[in-house]
């Protein structure tokens, strides 16, 4: 499914959160969205999943404004997986996958459920050794794992990923990216870890105070020494790693004084 951000802007209280926003996501391709605290990516990350409806512009499924589609058509069309999920609910990790299963279930599903459909999630997701555990006993990076696995049971075409790998050691880290990317959905994903967007993006959208300060493809020169010390207030450039050939981070420090606050 092909996503097509236009114009958008988000207000709240008076205040312009995102603003000017277009993005265009090919169908199968992998987005990384970057941009400093506050930036507003969890804020366009929730106008894109329907969360949050823009205050001008529109988003755009395959052609269809997301934000005019009943629930159930919008939840077969996209998942989200929040930054921190919490949930007080006493469930088990294959009730909290199952919940991905809703919008596929009762009469106005369009066809029958897969019975399948939870156990090949957790499987992909490697929670399926934590299937009986219950969600408040979990760690944060089972937690997360459990959040992709219900996602994945969603069968969406479009999957939004907020920070999905802050609690994640380095090996889940690579495995989830990588499964990620095998499932080969139209993927937006926030990063924090240039690197890892590096290692498994297609394109990268950077934003700052609201809005989009640079985009392309990751072999593009997004990352560039100007725009990481303006945005991110470090001292670091993009290099091309000697043994895989694709661009990767060095970093020498911050820039004294120019951290936003
Ligand atoms: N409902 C709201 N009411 C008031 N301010 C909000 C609201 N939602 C978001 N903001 C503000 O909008 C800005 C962008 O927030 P957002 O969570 O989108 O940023 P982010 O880039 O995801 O940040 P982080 O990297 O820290 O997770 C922040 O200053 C935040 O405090």
């Amino acid at each position: 499914m092909r996503i097509d951000v236009e114009s958008v802007a988000w207000q709240v209280n008076g205040r312009t959160i995102i603003e000017d926003i277009d993005l265009l996501c090919e169908p199968g391709t992998f987005t990384g969205l970057l941009g400093p605290n506050g930036s507003g990516k969890t804020t366009l990350l929730h106008v894109m999943a329907g969360l949050r409806r823009p205050s001008r512009g529109r988003v755009l499924a395959d052609g269809h404004d997301l934000h005019r589609m009943s629930g159930g058509d919008r939840a077969r069309a996209v998942a989200l997986v929040e930054q921190d999920a919490s949930t007080n609910l006493d469930l088990t990790v294959r009730d909290v996958v199952g919940l991905g299963r809703i919008p596929h279930r009762g009469r106005w599903a369009g066809a029958p459920d897969d019975p399948d459909a939870i156990e090949v999630a957790m499987e992909l997701a490697r929670v399926s050794d934590l299937a009986e555990r219950r969600w408040p006993t979990l760690s944060g990076g089972e937690r997360q794992r459990t959040q992709l696995a219900r996602a994945v049971a969603q069968r969406p075409a479009v999957l939004l990923l907020d920070e999905p790998t802050n609690h994640l050691d380095l090996g889940h880290q690579l495995d989830f990216l990588t499964r990620v990317r095998e499932l080969g959905l139209t993927t937006v994903a926030a990063l924090h870890d240039l690197e890892l967007a590096l290692g498994f993006c297609d394109r990268l959208v950077v934003l700052d105070r609201g809005r989009v300060v640079a985009a392309g493809t990751v072999d593009e020169d997004v990352l560039t020494p100007e725009l990481l010390a303006h945005v991110y207030g470090v001292d670091a450039s993009v290099e091309k790693h000697p043994v895989t050939g694709r661009p990767h981070l060095h970093w020498n420090g911050p820039i004294a004084g120019t951290v936003h606050a």
